[in-house]
Order: structure tokens, then sequence, then C-alpha cells
């Protein structure tokens, strides 16, 4: 097994920057720069020097014992001043011990994983956590890295086990009396899991939502300020705006937190009957992205044409340039009126979608599940029709459990490894 390393923390100038070491190299590769290794998981301040004695710098050390660490490998932390000039010196220094090599994105994790600290579920989890930007984010991904997710899918895998295991008890007394019908204990376990799984598959939107964020679309005939709204919400220029009509042609996406919530708020070409072709192109583009979007937000000034764009229960209007017109009840992109309340509108009408969000974050997790249920749904009509049908019920269980053990893992999954592994930043 080699020993790898990488920097752990961002890299560019910090306060501190982390290198972590992991294999069975780890400790030896530390002492060779360090001299002496503090206590196993206390903190040592140490000394860096290179094979040729130059100082390097003076950094914290920590190691850690194989089965007590991170990958459950024995390492080493070096927590060095974060300069670049340190860190580049430090790696190259690493480079240079035998049987250390640089680690490759997310291996750390992998590592970890595949000493079974952490199922599939936790490292998808691990890589959404490094990912959250926002509160909801963090939320969702921490649960399910908890382990929530896995622990759901051993309570589900107990159930189906003891339903295979029962029918299987059957079919062994199969030329002798059959003692009980074990039909109704059977029924029930896979109605119960069945209806589990649907419940975390109904939630999958919501979660996927929080997860990539919701998309808002502002919308409304040319020139009512769209794009002021846009970049009031934004906090920055994002958008042109001008007097002239037709000034945005593009769908313009600016992403935000919004209350803890992600979103990406889309500016769209305002809508009319146009002859010049480019905007005709952008009011079409812009139809499209407000009919996909989660929610949309219609602007109106005074007495425009109505909207050809339906609107969703949900979806929010409101009147602008409420400075110019005096209505107490629209807002104003100027003064700043209303604007408070077209946040906490929006936050409002997400809330309630982001609440039906489970576990189920991923949709490699919800074609799995999805794929359960249908097993389970064959495995309850074998069943039903006699204990001459048990093998193959029996055999659809065993099916449906393969399918759960391939959200955290259990089973071969190879050919996502290497996909989810390489999404991972370097030195996680
Ligand atoms: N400096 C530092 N901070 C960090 C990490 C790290 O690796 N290094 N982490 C990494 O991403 C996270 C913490 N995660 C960790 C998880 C397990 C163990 C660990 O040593 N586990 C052992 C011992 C547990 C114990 O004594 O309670 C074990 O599970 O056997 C360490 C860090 C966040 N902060
Ligand atoms: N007085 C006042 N003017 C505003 C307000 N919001 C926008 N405007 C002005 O109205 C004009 C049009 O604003 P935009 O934001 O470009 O309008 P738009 O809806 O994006 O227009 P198109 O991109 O052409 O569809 C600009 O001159 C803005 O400065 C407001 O709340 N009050
Ligand atoms: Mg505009």
């Amino acid at each position: 097994m080699d020993t790898i390393f990488a920097l752990a923390s961002a890299p560019g100038k910090a306060g501190v920057a982390v290198v972590r070491i992991s294999g069975p190299a780890a400790w030896s590769a530390g002492r060779a720069l360090a001299g002496t290794l503090p206590a196993p998981r206390q903190a040592g301040l140490r000394r860096l020097h290179d094979h040729g004695g130059g100082f390097l710098d003076e950094a914290l050390v920590l190691a850690f014992e194989a089965g007590r660490s991170f990958t459950g490998e024995e390492s080493v932390e070096l927590h060095l001043h974060g300069s670049a000039a340190i860190v580049q010196a430090v790696l190259k220094e690493l480079a240079a011990e035998s049987g250390l090599r640089p680690a490759e994105p997310g291996e750390f994790t992998r590592r970890a994983m595949e000493n079974g600290r952490l199922d599939l579920a936790q490292v998808e989890a691990l890589a959404d956590l490094i990912e959250a930007e926002t509160e909801a984010q963090r939320q969702q991904a921490l649960r399910v890295f908890a382990g929530a997710l896995g622990d759901k899918v051993a309570r589900w895998r107990a159930d189906l086990v003891r339903a295979a295991s029962l029918l299987e008890a059957v079919m062994d007394f199969a030329d002798e009396e059959v003692p009980t019908d074990v039909s109704p204990e059977v029924i029930e376990l896979i109605d119960r899991v069945q209806h589990a799984l649907e419940t975390e598959v109904r939630g999958f939107e919501s979660a996927e939502r929080v997860r990539s964020g919701f998309e808002i679309a502002i919308v409304g005939a040319p020139n009512v300020g769209k794009s002021t709204l846009l970049n009031t919400l934004a906090g920055r220029d994002a958008a042109i705006t001008s007097e002239v009509a037709g000034t945005t042609r593009d769908v313009i996406e600016v992403r935000i937190d919004l209350g803890g919530l992600a979103v990406t708020i889309l500016d769209t070409a305002g809508l009319r009957e146009t002859e010049d072709r480019v905007e005709a192109l952008g009011v079409a583009r812009a139809r499209d992205r407000a009919e996909r979007a989660d929610l949309r937000v219609f602007l109106s000034e005074q007495d425009e044409a109505p909207d050809d764009i339906a609107a969703r229960p949900g979806d929010l209007s409101y009147r602008t340039k409420a400075d110019l017109t005096g209505d107490g009840k629209g807002i104003s992109a100027r003064t700043g009126q209303g604007i408070e309340r077209v946040v906490s509108d929006i936050r409002a009408a997400l809330v309630d979608r982001a609440a039906g969000a489970g576990l189920v974050t991923r949709e490699r997790h919800r074609l799995a599940m999805t794929h359960g249920i249908e097993r389970l749904r064959a495995a309850a009509d074998v069943v039903r029709q006699g204990p001459e049908m048990y093998d193959i019920g029996a055999e659809e269980l065993r099916s449906a459990i393969r399918r759960l053990d391939s959200v955290i893992g259990r089973v071969d999954v190879d050919s996502v490894l290497d996909e989810i592994f390489s999404s991972f930043c370097l030195g996680k």
C-alpha cells in the first residue's frame, strides 16, 4: 500500500495550511521532517527540516495510529504557516521520501471507505458537505454524513432478510407439512419497506433542489425593471439595465444564498412580439426557462398586456416602480420599497418545497430505490400466489436487497466509485 500525501486545506495564502500524510510510511516520513513525533493524537510544536538540514517551517504536528484516524491508516498532519512557498517546499520533501506519492482527488476518503469507516452514501454526503454553501445544504448533507441513510438501509435490509428467510424456511419444509402460513407476515414486511422507500423517493425532488439550488425566473414585459430587481437581489450589477425596452436578450443567471437556500435567479428578456430576430430568440429562451423554473416572479408596471406564461400555484407577482406610481403595495428597486417582502415571499414559497426533502439526495439513490420498489412489488405478487412460488419471491427479495445495498456500497459498485471520488478536491 502506497503512502499518500496532499495539501488538505485550500490552496493559496492562508493563516494555516494542513498537509496530510496517510499510509504505512506516514510516521517515518513525519519523523524525517520533524525529528520526533508527538504522542498519538496530541499536537506538538516541531521545527521541520529538509534532507539537507535546511529549516522549512515551525509547525504543529499530529500523528494518528493505524485504526484510529480518519482514513483508518497510520497518518500524520503537518499544520504549517499557510504560505504557498512553505507548502511547496514541504510537498517537495515528501515526494522525495521513499514509498510516498501525491494523493489522487478523494483518495483519503476512498481509503476511509475501504477501511469501513464510511459507507458510500456517507462519502457522497461528505462531498456535498464540502460543496455546501447554504445552511439548508449543510444540514441536508450532515444528516446523511452522520449515517442516517445507512441506518435506514440497515433496517429495511433486516426486514427483507427476515421476509426472505421465512419463505426459505417454508421451502425447506416443502415435502413435509408446512407449519404455519408465513405469507401474512412476509407481505407485511414487504409492504412496510415498500412504503418507506416510496416516501424516501418522493422526497428526492425537494432534496435535489436543496442540493443543486432552486431556479427562480423573473418575467414580464420589456422595461418593467426585471434586470434592476435581479441586480438588487444579487447586490451587484450582474445585468445591464436601461430605459430602452428590449435591453436584456439572453438569460442571465445569478446564484445567491436566499435566507439559507441556494437559489439561481434568472433574469429574462422582456416578453413581447418583436421583428428583431435576436430579441425574438431571447424571448423564446425566456419563455422556455420560465416554464422550467421552480418559481416565477411576474413583474408588471401598470397596464401592459397580461403575460402569456401561465402562473402556477405559489408563483409571485408584483407591480414595479412604486416610487413613480405612489403604489403602496408595489415594489421599487430604486427606493428599496417592498424588496424585503419579495425576498421573504420567495423564501416562504421555497421553504415549503424544501421541507419535503428526505435522505435521498442523489439520482443514484433514487434509481436504486425505484428498482428496489419494483422488485418488492413483484415479490409481494408472487408470494400471494402461494407456497409453490416462494422460491421466486425469495429471489425477488434478494434482488431488492442488492439494490438497497448498492446505495451504501455494500455490493460491487466499482463503476460509480471512480466517478464519485474524482469529483472530490485534492486532500479529501
Ligand atoms: N485536523 C483535522 N481536522 C479535521 C479532520 C482531519 O482529518 N484533520 N477531519 C477529516 O476530514 C474532520 C474530522 N474527522 C475525523 C474523523 C475521524 C478521526 C479519527 O481519528 N477517528 C478515529 C478516532 C476516533 C476517536 O478517538 O474518537 C476512529 O474513528 O477510530 C479524525 C478526524 C474534520 N476536521
Ligand atoms: N423609477 C424607477 N425606475 C426603475 C425601477 N426599476 C427599474 N427602473 C428603470 O426602468 C428602466 C428599465 O429597467 P430594466 O431593469 O432594464 O428593465 P427590464 O425589465 O430588465 O427590461 P428589458 O430587459 O428590456 O426587458 C431602467 O431605466 C431602470 O432604471 C424602479 O423601481 N423605479
Ligand atoms: Mg432586462
